[in-house]
């Protein structure tokens, strides 16, 4: 990038706040050069031979990700930093005014099959604690976002004025706002889980999939399309352009008691972006803004989308929890 050229157009945040998303976006940038070259020296999608505090394996991706944007937040106004690959907060400075949690690398089991991977991060006012700057509601964000690297290196923002897309000019490198602002459809005929969990699916997950998948649900008779691209940045920035709904739920298997999809630097950001995009995120039954992380790795049942098909999740959860799990069986229930 030539000196004089900004990263990223002036948006209207304080500078503090400005100056990090120009660091993410430099960082951002830096990653989709190594992503699309590869690194012939070593496999970027291979083990990294260590374990992250969730118990995942880290990919050499992961780790690479999260040391650059430790070290390119370095000196800005972040406080307190939460990575999905660092077991407790880092202290980044001791008067800063923002606190930042981030997945570095979203979607690692992709890395080595070329598909679209990203990076989430949820900006906060620093609080008096480096726990409590992150352990609060998500209503409470200043800026969301996520960098996807796929045909496109893009960025999508929100600093609770609508959502922001910009795309990466890898030759002049720097980031281009689109003219429009996101919008989700309010309707739609797609849906994304992961289906080979079926069997583990609590009775509303199942009823709800069952009648998307026999067309039950649909006005027209035609059913519904189903995508899983286990990329949680890929399955958000489809729904964010062409409508959908995404369902991560609890299930009966051990550990995912919560689901899988973390509460802090996955959940919380993704459902920022889409309310402010017009759509809807619950952990099934409730509104996700709402709700707080209850630990700094801590999970939540996730489920967002066009609104409309999120009011639908919801109807299920509730029809359960009153006792009328026999009403199931009633295809189309909840048609329109
Ligand atoms: O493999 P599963 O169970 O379908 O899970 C896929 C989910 O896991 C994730 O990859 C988790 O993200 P990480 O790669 O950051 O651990 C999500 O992006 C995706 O939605
Ligand atoms: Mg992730
Ligand atoms: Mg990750």
């Amino acid at each position: 990038m030539r000196p004089e050229e900004q990263i990223l157009p002036a948006l209207a945040v304080p500078a503090a706040l400005q100056d990090v998303l120009e660091r993410l976006c430099r960082t951002g940038a830096a990653l989709s050069r190594l992503i699309a070259a590869g690194d012939p020296a070593r496999e970027l999608g291979a083990s990294s031979g260590e374990e992250n505090a969730d118990g995942d394996r880290q990919k050499l991706l992961d780790v690479i990700a999260d040391e650059a944007f430790i070290d390119g937040l370095r000196g800005s106004a972040v406080r307190y930093l939460a990575s999905e690959e660092q077991e407790s907060i880092l202290q980044m400075s001791d008067g800063g005014s923002l606190a930042l949690a981030i997945d570095p690398l979203d979607g690692s089991s992709n890395i080595d099959v070329n598909i679209s991977i990203g990076t989430i991060f949820s900006v906060y006012p620093a609080a008096g604690s480096a726990e409590a700057s992150f352990l609060r509601p998500a209503s409470e964000q200043i800026a969301a976002g996520y960098i996807i690297y796929g045909p496109q290196t893009l960025l999508v923002v929100t600093h609770g004025e609508g959502v922001l897309k910009f795309t990466l000019d890898r030759d002049r490198g720097c980031f281009h706002p689109a003219a429009a602002k996101m919008a989700i459809p309010p309707r739609t005929s797609e849906y994304a889980i992961n289906a080979s969990n079926y069997h583990h699916w609590h009775a509303p997950v199942r009823a709800f999939i069952d009648d998307m998948v026999t067309g039950a649900l649909s006005r027209n008779g035609q059913g519904f399309n189903m995508r899983w691209v286990a990329s949680l940045v890929a399955e958000a920035h489809r729904i964010l352009t062409r409508g959908g709904v995404f369902l991560y739920p609890a299930d009966r298997r051990k550990g995912y008691e919560k689901g899988r999809l973390r509460f802090l630097y996955e959940c919380a950001p993704i459902a920022f972006l889409v309310t402010q995009a017009g759509g809807s995120a619950t952990d099934g039954v409730d509104d996700l803004m709402r709700q707080s992380a209850a630990s700094l790795h801590g999970r939540t049942p996730f489920v967002f989308g066009s609104a409309e098909k999120i009011a639908r999740v919801t109807a299920y959860h509730d029809l359960a929890e009153a006792g009328d799990a026999a009403l199931f069986g009633k295809r189309g229930l909840f048609r329109s």
